[in-house]
């Protein structure tokens, strides 16, 4: 089976170059931060008060999250919030999940059954520790980088239209305040030994999308 694993800070690219290579090679697609996002929706529903009961709630929610890239769909106890989960309130309150060892180990497990269960077709899997905890053997391991400036422009373009300098300063807490928090419990900026490393900064998207797709075709 290939399995693909791509780690990177937050607004490097990971999710939507992932999703077209993907695509384009055939594989099922996973998307672990919104893993992350969906338990900590639920966290929030339920008023999950400290770390025990978030992590209880990572270990027991009914969590079922599509692996087709062309349908994007998350699921929680019956609650469909695939919308939902990219909400402001949401990217400003996942670190409480994220930062949560013992939710992190109920998550990993459910991503590696994620993984397994879609070994005929072969699966693009990203979020942080991706290529070091939940996928070290994976085919290609991959760490998607871009500087700090253009992963703010990025995301402040798709969220506001434009990355004036108002919009860049209103989208720093989802950005740099929580890869400062995620950096504690997991290493996604620097690659670990036998980690390719891509900065995008300078590449288009259909650039960066080809330079894995070349990487990927290496490997083989
Ligand atoms: N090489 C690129 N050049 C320009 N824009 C890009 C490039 N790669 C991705 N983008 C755009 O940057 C934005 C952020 O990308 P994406 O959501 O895939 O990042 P991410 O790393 O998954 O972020 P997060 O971890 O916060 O979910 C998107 O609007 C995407 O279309
Ligand atoms: N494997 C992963 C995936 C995600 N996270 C964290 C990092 C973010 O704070 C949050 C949401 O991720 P995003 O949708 O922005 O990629 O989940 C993680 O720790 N490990």
């Amino acid at each position: 089976m290939t399995i693909i694993a791509v780690d990177g800070p937050s607004g490097s690219g990971k999710s939507s170059v992932s999703r077209e290579v993907s695509r384009r090679l055939g594989l099922a697609y996973l998307d672990t931060g919104a893993m992350y996002r969906a338990v900590s929706w639920i966290c929030l529903e339920r008023q999950a008060d400290g770390a025990d009961a978030v992590a209880e709630l990572a270990r027991t929610a009914d969590l079922r999250i599509s692996t087709d890239p062309d349908h994007e769909q998350v699921v929680i106890d019956g609650h469909d919030v695939t919308t939902e989960i990219r909400e402001t309130r949401i990217s400003e309150s996942v670190t409480i999940v994220s930062t949560n060892l013992a939710a992190r180990e109920a998550l990993i497990a459910r991503q590696r059954a994620l993984i397994e269960a879609a070994a005929e077709t072969g699966i693009v899997a990203e979020g942080r520790d991706i290529t070091t905890v939940v996928a070290p053997d994976a085919d290609v391991r991959l760490l998607l980088t871009a500087r700090e400036e253009a992963r703010l422009a990025r995301r402040a373009k798709e969220l506001h239209g434009e990355a004036d300098e108002h919009n860049i300063a209103s989208t720093r807490a989802q950005i740099i305040d929580r890869d400062a928090a995620d950096s504690a419990v997991t290493q996604f900026i620097t690659a670990s030994d036998g980690v390719h490393t891509l900065d995008s900064s300078a590449l288009s998207f259909e650039e960066t999308v080809q330079a894995v797709l070349d990487l990927v075709a290496d490997a083989g």
